[in-house]
């Protein structure tokens, strides 16, 4: 699923009416029609519909959902913001429609603005702004929306919290935002839902397909996409049936150190369940045994040295390479790390302590491998880049950097995102709060270590990858609940996972 820019969704709405015989009015009224519908779901007769609304067309949205509310008898009250004295059409339209059908509780605010008293029983409906606002709210509309969020109504916002820029709000001020319980997106979500610190801005999201043309949105050039399962399963190699191991790849697995050999195993199980022929484990001496016992599957190699990787691995059995998980951050282990990079002529997954040797040692960055995959979390990747003042700060820097190391980001979290060389960032939809647990990312690694064994590319193993983890993270949930959820539950619902992706069409 794409994700629009608001001037995007702007020229979308002007599209649609142009191109598919759809008046901008009756637009409206199928956005209201729909918010209208979701609210009723939720909240009864029994509770007031407060209405804010703004003179462009969000507030005519929301005055459209309050007639409509009205007609099914809930009670409503009304207030308008029209502090310029300029009322868009369609707005206009809908104070007239109020009119004609009776509605009396209508406030008009052109300066001094006496607010009503909300109480938790209260349903706000949030039509100031959507994609309209054109820089941070402040004044009295600042002012307004301190009192909405300083109340315990229910907040439901239309199409995006009042005050909320789409995109980028390094240079906006939270308190001058709706917080909303509830927001009700036209079409397609805004990008910053997809941000942490906008989650209790947002509330829950819930996007609403008003009939925006297919075709608009299809041409339309974003850098920013949600990944769909549909997608994912299509890259799904069905296996032949004369197939053999080696067609799936041999994969390497350079993890573990001392006391660390956890990481290790858990790359390695979840390689193996993720479709790979042959996997051989690099790994100190002293994690031998364990391995050997933990693993069975997999062929372990030991390096020359007890307790930590020390000597890289001549690579000419292997189609994939993964180093990280567990290996340390002794100088030993770092300059080997670089060592086996240098003449690294495979895909390459890098994580966890690799991803941090690269941090402190700098000048080894363009050493770097092109096309290899790095999967930071948001503290390995500002290690990397420095501090950000925000996710756009940090999405535009790690950009940079993919762009700078013709390099792969799969920055961990929420809503996963892997950023490609040539500026593209796919959204992960699956996952859930269960998965932020020790040693979540090393099945990840394993999962993207066992797709580019087999043959994905490099964009496609760490998208599928995404995908698929999250998805089996979502099937461990619905057992274990997100407290007791561990990395092995993830693993052990890998099979289904891979199955229902299998079978999505
Ligand atoms: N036919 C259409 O175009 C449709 C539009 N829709 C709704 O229309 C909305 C967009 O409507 P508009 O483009 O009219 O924009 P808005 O309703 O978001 O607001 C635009 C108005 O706010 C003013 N403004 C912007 N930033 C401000 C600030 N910081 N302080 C004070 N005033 C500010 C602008 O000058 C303009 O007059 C969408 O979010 C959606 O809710 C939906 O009804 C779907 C169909
Ligand atoms: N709130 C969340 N929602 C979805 N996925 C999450 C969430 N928290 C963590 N995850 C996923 O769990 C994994 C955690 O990886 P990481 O932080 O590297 O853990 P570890 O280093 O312990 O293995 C990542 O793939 C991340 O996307
Ligand atoms: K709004």
């Amino acid at each position: 699923m794409k994700i629009l820019t608001c001037t995007q969704q702007k020229e979308a709405d002007a599209y649609t009416i142009a191109n598919n015989n759809i008046l901008s009015i009756n637009l409206m009224e199928k956005a209201a029609s729909l918010i209208a519908d979701e609210i009723s779901k939720r909240w009864d007769r029994s509770h007031r519909i407060v209405v804010f609304a703004g003179a462009g067309n969000n507030g005519g949205d929301a005055l459209a959902v309050a007639r409509l509310l009205f007609s099914k008898s809930y009670p409503v009250e009304i207030y308008l913001f029209n502090i310029k004295g300029t009322i868009s059409e369609d707005c206009m339209t809908n104070i007239q429609r109020l009119q004609q059908c009776g509605f009396t509780d209508y406030h008009e605010i052109s300066n001094a603005f006496e607010p009503p008293k909300l109480t938790a029983e209260d349903v706000v409906v949030d039509g100031l702004f959507g994609s309209g606002l054109n820089k941070p709210l402040s004044g009295g509309f600042a002012s307004v929306v301190k009192y909405i969020n300083a109340s315990n109504a229910q907040v439901v916002s239309i199409d995006l919290p009042s005050g909320l820029m789409g995109e980028d709000n390094s240079n906006n001020l939270r308190t001058n935002i709706i917080r909303a319980d509830l927001t009700l997106s036209i079409q397609l979500p805004k990008l910053a839902f997809l941000f942490p610190e906008n989650e209790d801005i947002v509330g829950e999201w819930k996007t609403l397909d008003i009939g925006i043309s297919q075709e608009f949105i299809a041409q339309a050039d974003t850098p920013y996409i949600i990944t769909e399962a549909s997608e994912m399963s299509q890259l799904i190699k069905p296996r032949k049936r004369f197939a053999f191991k080696n067609n799936f790849g041999h994969a390497l697995l350079i993890a573990g150190s001392s006391g660390m050999a956890g990481a290790s195993i858990l790359a390695a199980r979840a390689c193996l369940r993720s479709g790979v022929g042959l996997l051989t484990i690099h790994t100190p001496v002293c994690n031998h045994d364990i391995l050997q016992t933990a693993v069975p599957e997999a062929m372990v190699q030991n390096d020359v040295h007890e307790l930590y990787f020390a000597e890289p691995v001549d690579l000419d059995n292997y189609q994939a390479i993964a180093i990280g998980p567990g290996i340390g951050q002794e100088e030993e282990t770092a300059l080997a790390t670089f060592d086996q990079l240098a003449d690294c002529y495979i895909p390459a997954v890098l994580d966890a302590d690799a991803i941090n040797i690269l941090s402190s040692h700098r000048n080894y960055l363009n050493r770097l491998p092109r096309r290899s995959i790095l999967t930071p979390h948001i503290g390995e990747l500002e290690r990397l880049i420095g501090r950000c003042n925000d996710s756009f700060d940090r999405l535009t820097k790690a950009k940079e950097l993919a762009a700078y190391l013709q390099c792969y980001i799969v920055l961990k979290g929420a809503y996963s995102t892997v950023i490609t060389p040539e500026g593209k960032f796919y959204f992960n939809p699956t996952g859930n709060p269960g998965m932020a647990t020790g040693g979540s990312g090393d099945v990840l690694t394993g999962i993207i270590l066992a797709l580019l064994a087999q043959g994905h590319s490099q964009e496609n193993a760490a998208r599928l990858g995404t995908f698929v983890h999250g998805l089996a993270g979502d099937i461990a949930c619905r057992r274990t609940g997100e407290i007791s959820l561990t990395a092995s539950d993830i693993i052990a619902a890998l099979p289904e996972a891979w199955k229902e992706l299998c079978e999505t069409k």
